[in-house]
């Protein structure tokens, strides 16, 4: 199965730690196609392999099709994770949605309120990759 993970880059980088605990957990349910986004200085490392802006657009498209699933930390607000959300939505691709209540910007009323995409409040690491093993068995 392959798995897109969603998460914040130029939308800031607090939650990477976060982003590489799920991802990990992710890696046993199906391939992930978007390791880089739990890799420190992955904007640097993006610009030492010569990949412009629309090369990196292309490329996350091309990898969102691929995608059987797509599961998304959605905590730190970020424009490309939006964005990304709202062609896999309109792809009726089944999306999870990982949030965690308290942080300094309530979720999207977008995102919230969309019932194509499932949302899960959580607290801890255990909760989210619980919810994550529920909802890859559902869709493999
Ligand atoms: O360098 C990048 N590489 C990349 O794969 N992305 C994709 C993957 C992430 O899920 C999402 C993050 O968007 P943003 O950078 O707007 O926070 O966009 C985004 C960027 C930078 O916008």
């Amino acid at each position: 199965m392959n798995i897109f993970f969603s998460g914040s880059i130029r939308g800031g980088r607090d939650d990477r730690d976060l982003y590489v605990d799920l991802i990990e957990h992710l890696e046993d349910h199906g391939t992930v196609l978007t390791e880089h986004v739990g890799t420190e200085n992955v904007e640097e490392m993006e610009a030492e392999a010569g990949l412009t802006d629309d090369e990196i657009h292309d490329q996350d498209v091309e990898w969102l099709q691929q995608a059987d699933i797509v599961v998304a930390e959605v905590t730190t607000p970020s424009l490309g994770v939006g964005y990304e959300l709202g062609r896999v939505v309109a792809w009726e691709k089944p999306v999870l949605c990982l949030y965690r209540p308290g942080a300094a910007h309530e979720l999207s009323a977008m995102i919230r309120g969309n019932d194509a995409v499932e949302v899960l409040e959580y607290r801890d690491l255990e909760t989210a990759t619980s919810r994550i093993d529920t909802f890859a068995r559902k869709h493999s």
